[in-house]
């Protein structure tokens, strides 16, 4: 990698400032999935175990009003974290000022701090979304060392990680990337940029035209796109076929078209799905081919599309999937995406790799998350990544 990586710097005895991405779900005080700070835990143990000072900070959520503070504080992940570290995490309740600085100066090697929610910062004027020069230069200042780890954050400008990277660039200060920033460049931009073949990308989920530019980019790269999920009756609707009251989104008819018209047998699509009168899980349901008939809405692809999917995908080497296959939230409708998921998990030989924040949940919840080669912490991040967008957040890391 061309990046600068925390393993370049020397950690001895400095104040490394670190952007982590652990904008969890929390809800009363509890987290729910704590992957993001499980996933930074490389680059924090790498720091204290080479007796740096590791000086933390996340946003969590989005920061509106003085009543949101309340529910978007960082003090639980503080405590998560202490758990999963086994030594304690000093939180501090501000993102400036004396407590924090003093907080800082009273570190010694080895010690981890985590300070406050970047985001009550937009609570002034947008200071932190809005990269206020000010703000990243005063965070700059508190450390000698940056290292971004935040991946799930990286197609954003903000303060916190583009701000400070050019402010400590600014002071001949090093900016590197964490082990996790390296490991998602490393699995997604190579699955990308450099797939070993037959790479083949599996597009579903709900968000047809958040993912259009997606589809795009990668039928330019990979040899076969698979398309299921709520994705696939905007290009039934574009080929001519039925779709009942299956999600469609009217106004991308055209533009499935085109693509459909651009990747000649490169997309596959379901040829039989799982249908229901009405989109809840205590109906009756059935398995119907081709047209989905008045009346009815298709959430699930079916046995035979699940079939056709793997035929496609057992010689892969590459494999990228973001996008469920169906409403797998719903126990009838879980079919498809575990089978995938089950079966992109007997792939040994293959490099697969699974971005998207249902996505993700979906191959936990069925249980097939630890048998593929990567999952990634991005959402928007991961999408903008496959689109073949440069991330702000990676681009202002140092390079080597
Ligand atoms: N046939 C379908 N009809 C309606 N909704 C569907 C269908 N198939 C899948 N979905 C829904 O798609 C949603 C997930 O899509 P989404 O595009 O958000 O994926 P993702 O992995 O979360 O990616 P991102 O991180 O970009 O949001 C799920 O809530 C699922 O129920
Ligand atoms: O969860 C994410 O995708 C990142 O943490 C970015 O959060 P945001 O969409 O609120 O900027
Ligand atoms: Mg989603």
């Amino acid at each position: 990698m061309a990046k600068l990586t925390v393993s370049d710097l020397d950690v001895k005895d400095k104040k490394v400032l670190m952007r982590v991405d652990f904008n969890v779900p929390v809800k009363d005080g509890v987290i729910g999935d704590d992957n993001r700070i499980v996933a930074a835990l490389p680059t924090i143990k790498y720091i204290i175990e080479h007796d740096g000072k590791a000086i933390l900070f996340s946003h969590l959520g989005r920061v509106k009003t003085e009543d949101d503070k309340k529910a978007l504080t960082m003090r639980p992940v503080a405590q998560r974290l202490s758990d999963l570290l086994g030594k304690p995490v000093t939180f501090v309740p501000a993102t400036r000022g004396k407590q924090l600085e003093d907080a800082i100066a009273d570190m010694k090697d080895g010690d981890v701090l985590l300070f406050e929610n970047t985001r009550f910062e937009d609570l002034d004027g947008k200071k932190e979304s809005g990269n206020n020069t000010e703000l990243g230069q005063y965070w700059a200042s508190l450390g000698d060392e940056f290292v971004n780890d935040a991946f799930g954050t990286a197609h954003r400008e903000h303060a916190s990680n583009v701000g400070i990277a050019t402010a400590m660039k600014a002071e001949n200060k090093p900016v590197a990337a964490g082990f996790l920033m390296e490991k998602e460049i490393k699995f997604l931009g190579n699955a990308v940029d450099n797939p070993k073949h037959p790479f083949v990308a599996i597009l579903g989920g709900a968000k047809v035209s958040d993912k259009i530019g997606v589809i795009d980019h990668l039928l330019d790269k990979a040899d076969k796109v698979i398309i299921g999920g709520g994705m696939t009756y905007t290009f039934y609707a574009a080929k001519g076929l039925k779709i009942g009251n299956s999600l469609v989104e009217k106004d991308k008819i055209e533009l499935a078209k085109q693509i459909l018209e651009k990747a000649g047998d490169k997309i596959v699509l379901p040829t039989d799905n799982v249908v229901a009168e009405k989109f809840d899980n205590d109906v009756p349901s059935k398995v119907v081919e081709g047209d989905i008939p008045d009346g009815y809405m298709a959430l699930d692809i079916g046995p035979k599309s699940v079939k056709a999917f793997e035929d496609v995908l057992k010689d892969a080497k590459t494999v990228v999937w973001n996008g469920p296959m169906g409403v797998f939230e719903m126990s009838n409708y879980a079919k498809g995406t575990l089978e995938v998921g089950k079966f992109l998990g007997t792939l040994t030989d293959a490099t697969t790799i699974v971005g998207g924040g249902d996505s993700t949940a979906a191959v936990k919840q069925l249980g097939v998350g630890d048998k593929l080669t990567h999952i990634s912490t991005g959402g928007g991040a991961s999408l903008e990544y496959l689109e073949g967008k440069t991330l702000p957040g990676i681009a202002a890391i140092s390079d080597k």
